[in-house]
């Protein structure tokens, strides 16, 4: 039986899922962690492109971020999707640069749009605060970060110029300068994208109906971690003209953890509550051990929400190591190795933290305990250029099987970032480059990108005005050459793609979507988790708490929390923290 045959019996078994997988329409299925959302998703995009979508059409698969797409397209490639131009699988920022703005803003008349460069974010972020800092005195810091906070959220939001006019008028002199100044430099930043394609889409009628054509069905998970801004562009394809495009959509409010970047959670309410939309709840979660979902369920705010669960068992622990965060690690090693003797496999273990700080010292304690370790993506961001090149080494090295690439995935990765650069002959030679590099597995990681340069893979991209991946890319060089990777073989970078036999070291908002046997949360300090400014009641003091929710439901088997009851700060001196709220919440320490 195919793995995509199994698939569907399996959400056969399901009254929910299956009605969620037959719907014909718009279809959005609202469902508590581990309910198999995307397992539901990825078998309906298989499914579909199998039977019902005929090429050259083909469909759009998005959500949020670049690690949540790697997840996706790595479940579809499992269930044998081929690819074809015609198949996206990626970022909705992704979506609107690549399959929008890209093919379509000149022909529309959009030569503002046309000719601007995807903007490093890092460089994004410096050229706002600079801006900022000349329009206010140096002593005015709370007025400055109001300032940048408002532009950044009214960019999210796509404000009208009337709502810029409720705020003071130096944010908005200062916002309007940001702009220009980021059009001088003939870039455009990820607000920017979303704001070119949503103009894109709403008010080009032939724009619209080249996008139906192409992309006939449009699959979103994680719906509630779209901003607004995002969610205009869903209703823009699927549901504001005359031509609309199929919608699948699924998520779940109570694992809405991106706040920051404008998202409203009660937006995927409205769209499920829609005319013309089938809305589906699941209620049963298949990963959590029913003692981790009646622990985790006391941190909702609606603590009776129906969830049940299949899975009898599971244990959620809070342990207080008075010794500080580095005896947390230690104690979470001995976690793992009572884990693996009893037969979890190391890389079903995660230790997650709240943040990136944590997640490093974490991850030098447990290899300083002899344990191998996996952190997701900390050294370069995993944008498509990157999750390419990765993807190649892996391919080279571990074969397909090992690797779960195809060639054939990769060589559209790669069509994909080459754009009007990309040649047969070009193609020939990356085949020819990494079947010489089979033999040569222990060479430095650096000799593939310089072979990937040869072959004009950055000079393509930055022509393609990516430069966010270049930007990426020089990163992971500078990794490779004098950072953290330094030294690292092709092999060691293709591991990079996939953990095998290692420990996960990642954060709480990047764990997200990702499933374990056992978690171990260290730094479970009030003050870290929730963070201290998040005032009791305040929409960050929630966000926090879905965050802990999120955490907690990542695990089938086991939970383990550590708190010392203090932090170190950055002089030295101890702070008193008591354990977090949130372990208080869950109802195992009183
Ligand atoms: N009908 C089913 N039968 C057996 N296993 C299932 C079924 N549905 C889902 N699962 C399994 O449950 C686990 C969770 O599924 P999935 O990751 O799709 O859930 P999710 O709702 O997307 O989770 P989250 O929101 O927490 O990321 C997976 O291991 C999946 O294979």
């Amino acid at each position: 039986m195919s793995k995509l045959t199994e698939s569907i019996a399996d959400l056969k078994a399901n009254a929910g899922q299956w009605q969620a997988f037959r719907t014909e329409g718009h279809c959005v299925v609202l469902a508590p962690p581990g309910s198999g959302k995307t397992k539901l998703l990825t078998t309906r995009v298989a499914y579909d492109l199998a039977n019902r979508i005929p090429r050259p059409q083909g469909a759009a698969c998005i959500t949020l971020t670049n690690p949540a797409a790697d997840q996706l397209r790595e479940r579809i490639t499992d269930l044998g999707v081929e690819s074809r131009s015609t198949l996206f699988v990626g970022t909705v920022h992704g979506f609107a640069f690549r399959r929008i703005i890209a093919p379509f803003a000149r022909a529309a008349g959009r030569s503002d749009a046309a000719n601007l460069q995807v903007a490093d974010p890092r460089l994004a972020r410096r050229l706002l605060d600079q801006v900022v800092d000349r329009h206010f005195e140096r002593h005015e810091k709370r007025e400055r970060r109001l300032a940048k906070s408002t532009i950044e959220h009214n960019r999210k939001q796509l404000a009208t110029d009337q709502q810029w006019l409720r705020s003071e008028q130096r944010i908005v002199q200062a916002g309007r300068k940001y702009e220009q100044e980021l059009r001088q430099l003939g870039l455009m930043d990820f607000d920017d994208i979303v704001r070119f394609a949503v103009e894109l889409v709403e008010g080009d009628e032939t724009v619209r109906k080249a996008l139906v054509a192409c992309y006939p069905h449009l699959y979103v998970d994680e719906y509630q971690d779209l901003a607004p801004g995002l969610d205009r562009l869903v209703r823009a394809l699927c549901f504001d003209y005359r031509t609309p495009v199929d919608l699948f959509a699924v998520g779940d409010p109570d694992q809405a953890i991106f706040g920051f970047t404008g998202t409203r959670p009660e937006l995927l309410i409205e769209l499920a509550a829609r005319p013309g939309v089938t809305r589906v709840p699941l209620t049963v979660n298949y990963r959590c051990g029913i003692e981790i979902i009646r622990c985790a369920n006391r941190l909702l705010a609606d603590p009776d929400r129906e969830i049940t669960g299949q899975r009898s068992g599971g244990r959620v622990e809070a342990h207080h190591e008075p010794g500080g965060f580095s005896a947390q690690v230690n104690a979470a090693a001995q976690i793992v190795r009572t884990a693996t003797a009893s037969g979890t496999p190391l890389h079903e273990v995660v230790v997650l933290c709240a943040t990136n700080t944590n997640c490093e010292s974490a991850a030098a304690g447990l290899r300083a305990q002899g344990l191998p370790v996996y952190v997701r993506g900390s050294e370069y961001d995993r944008t498509p250029a990157t999750q390419l090149i990765e993807g190649l080494a892996a391919w080279t090295t571990l074969g397909r099987e090992r690797s779960g690439h195809r060639l054939s995935d990769l060589l559209y990765g790669w069509r994909d970032a080459m754009g009007n650069q990309w040649s047969k002959r070009g193609e020939s030679k990356l085949v020819e480059k990494m079947l010489e590099l089979r033999k040569k597995v222990d060479a430095p990681a650096t000799q593939l990108i310089d072979d990937l340069e040869l072959l004009g893979f950055t000079s393509a991209l930055e022509k393609v005005r990516r430069g966010d991946d270049v930007a990426s890319i020089g990163d992971m060089v500078v990794a490779l050459t004098n950072g953290s990777l330094r030294g690292h073989t092709i092999t060691e970078l293709g591991e990079r793609a996939r953990n095998v036999d290692r420990i996960e070291v990642t954060t709480m908002t990047s764990g997200k979507g990702l499933e374990f046997d056992v978690v171990v949360i260290l730094g479970a300090e009030d003050g870290v988790i929730p963070f201290f400014a998040s005032a009791e009641g305040s929409k960050e003091m929630n966000e926090d708490r879905r965050k802990f929710y999120v955490s907690i439901t990542r695990a089938r088997e086991a939970v383990d929390i550590f708190y010392s009851g203090f932090t170190v700060t950055q002089y030295g001196t101890r702070k008193y923290n008591p354990p977090s709220r949130f372990i208080r919440q869950l109802g195992i320490i009183t």
